[in-house]
Order: C-alpha cells, then sequence, then structure tokens
C-alpha cells in the first residue's frame, strides 16, 4: 500500500468480535453462532442493534449491542475497528438485496480492510475462523503505523 507505513500489533487469546447481519441472513448467523456458542463464549461480544438482541436471546450470552445497521450501528462497528477494539469481523451481508445504509457497509469493510482484522461474510468463512488454532492464541498481525503517519503528514 503506497505512503503507508506498517508496525505490528497483537490480537489477544481472548477476542473481541463483533458480530453483524443483514435481515435475509440473521437466521445463518444465528445458526451458525448456536453451533459455535462453546468457542464464542471464550470471546468478548458486541454486534449491531437488532443482530445483537436477537443473538443474546438465542445464545444466552453477554453480548453489547450497538445502534442498529440503518441507524449507524455499522459505523460504530467501524468506529471501533479503527480504534483496534475490535479484533474480528463476522459479517453475514446480503448479497442479494440493496441496503438504505450501503455507504456505512462499504465504510465498515474498508475500515476492517485497513486494520487488517480476520473478516468472515458468510457461514463457510466464519466456520474457518472458528475452528483456527489462532482464536486461542496471541496474534501478532500488521496494522498501520499511526504515529509514522501522523510524521509524515508534518
Ligand atoms: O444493517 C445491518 C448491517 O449493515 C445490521 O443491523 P441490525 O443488526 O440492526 O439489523
Amino acid at each position: 500500500m503506497i505512503g503507508i507505513s506498517f508496525t505490528t500489533a497483537t490480537l489477544a487469546t481472548r477476542k473481541r468480535i463483533a458480530l453483524v447481519a443483514h435481515d435475509n441472513c440473521k437466521g445463518f448467523l444465528l445458526d451458525w453462532a448456536e453451533r459455535n456458542k462453546t468457542a464464542l463464549s471464550q470471546h468478548d461480544l458486541c454486534a449491531t442493534g437488532t443482530t445483537g438482541l436477537l443473538l443474546s436471546q438465542r445464545l444466552g450470552l453477554p453480548i453489547e449491542s450497538m445502534i442498529s445497521g440503518p441507524l449507524g450501528g455499522d459505523q460504530q462497528v467501524g468506529a471501533r475497528i479503527a480504534e483496534q477494539r475490535v479484533d474480528m469481523l463476522v459479517f453475514f451481508w446480503d448479497p442479494f438485496e440493496p441496503q438504505p445504509h450501503d455507504p456505512d457497509i462499504k465504510a465498515l469493510l474498508r475500515v476492517a480492510a485497513v486494520w487488517n482484522i480476520p473478516v468472515a461474510c458468510n457461514e463457510c468463512s466464519a466456520d474457518y475462523l472458528i475452528s483456527s488454532p489462532l482464536m486461542s492464541q496471541p496474534h501478532e498481525h500488521r496494522v498501520p503505523d499511526y504515529n509514522a503517519y501522523l510524521k509524515g503528514r508534518l
């Protein structure tokens, strides 16, 4: 990536996982989360508003809910990623329907790429992520070097 310096950061053993699903995909996410409840219970979970409410009802696990996606929840999750307060994103976005907040969705996915966090966009990729040995150990990864970035702006 031109003009960006990088450094490393460590994702802790206990990951901070954001869970998000569009309406047509919520059933898939709820089923996936239930199948992986034991693994998910080892981590700190947050979600966009409606997804979080449904997940906490289904799983009975503590889930920090943001505002609902169309009202700004995607942006809240994105802000947390930029603050390095979310380590992993499971986002079952709907490939068949446009959303009123498509710009927010694009921004969320972009910031996840910027901060090099693992992202699962469907059940299959979520299965691969949740079963990774890296889920239960610290993991060093590349992140933008913000101090170097700021220096370069002067
Ligand atoms: O719209 C969403 C993600 O773009 C999800 O929002 P809800 O979880 O509130 O339905």
